[in-house]
């Protein structure tokens, strides 16, 4: 069944490149909030800091804040791109992201290989990669670039693809940033209905967005972030209303 408990977690960026120690110094009294030195004397950024909240089956989460707030942060640690520094995350249940395209694909391979390489990795037989691969691509639309090596894609086409395969494998836990709602018209109008239908089937959604109609539309809570920490959170009108 699916789940996140997340108890108290933080996720750092280390600035290696920040060498000279005036400018470490100059930064850290600029922002004192955010930078701090660890241990190690290395510059960080803490992006996240100690959150803790419970996403429980059934809840779309909507994760809103300024730019710079920690939503794509968040996001990535809860997708395992990210490990916290401190505290506990738990996520139960299949994890389907929607957060870079480019991300899990060979760019070396083909469109095609991309996704049948996809599913046998899901744990589906080569039979079963190959039949998805057909509903894939026609959904995506791709056409005779579905047989080309998708390095040569343009930023729409793998959005097209990354989008086609998340969405053919019914995830339980849906992670999304915003920028996959932005495409061409056409195309956001064959999403828009496979992301309702996806949206209604998966136990949890949790979407990083500034799009308030999105949130208003699709989410029944809303977690406002500020420089990293949890200023926020309850039902959409609440959240959104408070700001
Ligand atoms: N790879 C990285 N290296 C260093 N700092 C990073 C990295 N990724 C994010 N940050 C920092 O972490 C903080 C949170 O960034 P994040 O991208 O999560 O914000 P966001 O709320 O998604 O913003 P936006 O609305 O602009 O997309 C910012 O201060 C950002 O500079």
């Amino acid at each position: 069944m699916a789940r996140i408990l997340a108890e108290g977690i933080s996720v750092e960026f280390p600035l290696y490149h920040l060498g000279a120690r005036s400018l470490k110094k100059r930064l850290l009294a600029a922002t004192p909030l955010r930078l701090r030195t660890d241990d190690a004397n290395r510059v960080v950024v803490a992006a996240l800091r100690d959150l803790s909240f419970e996403i429980a089956r059934g809840e779309r989460v909507a994760l809103v804040g300024r730019n710079g707030a920690g939503k794509t942060t968040l996001l990535r640690t809860l997708a395992g791109v990210y490990e916290p520094v401190a505290g506990r995350l738990t996520v139960e249940g299949a994890v389907g992201s929607l957060i870079d395209p480019a991300a899990g694909m060979d760019p070396d391979a083909t469109g095609r290989e991309n996704i049948v390489l996809r599913a046998l990795y899901r744990g589906m037989t080569a039979v079963e990669g190959t039949a998805l691969a057909e509903e894939v691509a026609a959904f995506a639309g791709l056409g005779e670039f579905l047989d080309v090596p998708v390095r040569t894609y343009s930023a729409g086409m793998h959005v097209r693809l990354a989008f086609a395969m998340a969405t053919a494998m019914t995830p339980q836990v849906l992670l999304m940033d915003e920028w996959f709602l932005a495409g061409d018209a056409e195309f956001m109008e064959k999403a828009e209905q496979r992301l309702s239908r996806l949206v209604s089937d998966a136990d949890i959604l949790v979407l990083a967005t500034h799009d308030l109609a999105v949130v208003r539309n699709w989410c029944t809570r809303a977690i406002r972030l500020e420089g990293g920490r949890i200023i926020g959170d309850g039902p959409v009108a609440e959240v959104l209303a408070a700001d």
